[in-house]
């Protein structure tokens, strides 16, 4: 039961049953793809998990590290009610453009924002602000510093809030203590920190499907 093709035509199964996509969605994937950004989004009923979440957490407020095309973004903004609010940070310029442009097609610019810079800049320009806790942070961006990203999670959450760490399992390399791979290292430090807190209760799971062999880890801040 590890042929690649299964697991893809599961997920087909699972997504066009429970999470089919909708004009914004196909249409953010599609804008993504010809503008020649990566396939590195999120898969569909993995979106929909963090829609889920999202909503299971009643969240007003969620804060993404790593939008590419806003793909995830969306799935996890249409968790938020009308006044709610996202905060989204990328690196790349043309990235975000191409975010900003499928959020507001999605009907989310409203209570969406991207903002351009690395996201370590934008943490602590954001920290600056002395915003209201954020009740989800989506860490999906350079696992290499993945570390710092779940030291800011922890200072920009509350009780009771969710992190989510995404691609944890990085080909099954992240079991290696000995490795040189930053974004293996950055990513066993995230999860040792998350291990550590006494304030944190987390698990991490390896999935397969359309991504292939991947998985995320799931953080609570306790009271
Ligand atoms: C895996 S993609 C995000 C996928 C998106 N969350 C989704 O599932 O649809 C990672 C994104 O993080 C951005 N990125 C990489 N390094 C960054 C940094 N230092 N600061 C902010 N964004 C960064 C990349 O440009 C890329 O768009
Ligand atoms: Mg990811």
């Amino acid at each position: 039961m590890t042929d690649p093709q299964l697991w893809h035509d599961v997920d087909d199964y699972f997504t066009e049953l429970l999470a089919p996509p909708d004009a914004a969605l196909t249409e953010a994937l599609r804008d993504s793809d010809a503008a020649g950004l990566p396939q590195i989004n999120v898969a569909p009923n993995q979106g929909k998990l963090l829609h889920l979440l999202a909503s299971v957490q009643g969240a007003t407020r969620i804060l993404e590290i790593g939008t590419l095309g806003g793909y995830s973004t969306i799935w996890l903004a249409r968790a938020l009610p009308e006044d709610g609010r996202l905060i989204t940070l990328e690196y790349s310029e043309q990235h975000a453009e191409v975010a900003r442009h499928n959020l507001a097609r999605a009907g989310l610019d409203k209570i969406t924002e991207v903002r351009v810079g690395p996201a370590l800049l934008g943490l602590q320009t954001l920290a600056d602000e002395h915003p209201a806790p954020f009740d989800v942070v989506f860490i999906d961006a350079d696992k290499v510093n993945n570390p710092r990203y779940v030291e800011w999670a922890l200072k920009l959450t509350r009780p009771g809030s969710l992190i989510i760490l995404d691609n944890v399992v990085r080909g099954g390399a992240v079991t290696d203590a000995t490795t040189d791979d930053p974004s293996v290292r950055g990513t066993r430090e995230a999860l040792a920190l998350f291990a550590a807190h006494p304030k944190v209760a987390a698990t991490a799971i390896q999935t397969v499907g359309v991504k292939g062999y991947d998985g995320f880890a799931l953080a609570r801040v306790l009271p």
